[in-house]
C-alpha cells in the first residue's frame, strides 16, 4: 500500500499511528521512498512529538535533514495544499536503499 501511496499523513491519533507514521519516517530516512509525510497538528496535538524530534535533533540522535522528512500543518486545508506543492528531494536522505533491500529488510509489500 505504500508503494502506491501519493502522500502519508497522520491525522491526531494513538500508538497505532505513532507506529505507522515512525515506520514511513524511517523508510524516508533511508531513501526507501521520498514522498511528503504530513502531520495534522490540530490544537498542537503533536507539539510535545516535535520537542521530543528537536531534542534528539540537537543531541545527534536524527540529523537535520531527517529532521525535515515530517511536515507539521495545523489545518487539514494547508495539509492538502503542501501535498500538492511537495516536491521531493532525495539529497535529505543519509542512504539510498532500493527495493530489493527493502525486500530483504523484510519491509511489507504492496
Ligand atoms: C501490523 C501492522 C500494524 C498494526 N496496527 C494496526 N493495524 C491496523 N489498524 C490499526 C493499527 N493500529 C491502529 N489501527 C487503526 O487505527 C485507528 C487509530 O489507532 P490509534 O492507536 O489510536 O492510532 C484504530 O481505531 C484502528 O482502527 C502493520 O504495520
Amino acid at each position: 500500500m505504500a508503494r502506491h501511496s501519493d502522500a502519508f499523513i497522520a491525522l491526531p491519533a494513538g500508538y497505532g499511528t505513532l507506529d505507522e507514521l515512525l515506520k514511513v519516517i524511517s523508510w524516508e530516512q533511508f531513501g526507501i521512498y521520498d514522498k511528503m509525510v504530513g502531520l495534522l497538528n490540530m490544537d498542537g496535538y503533536y507539539n510535545s512529538l516535535f520537542l521530543f524530534i528537536d531534542k534528539a535533533t540537537e543531541e545527534g540522535f536524527i540529523s537535520l535533514n531527517a529532521r525535515q522528512i515530517i511536515i507539521p500543518t495545523p489545518t487539514a486545508t494547508v495539509l492538502v495544499k503542501k501535498i500538492e506543492e511537495y516536491v521531493p528531494f532525495h539529497e535529505r536522505v543519509a542512504l539510498k536503499l532500493n527495493c530489493q533491500t527493502e525486500q530483504q529488510l523484510g519491509y511489507p509489500q504492496a
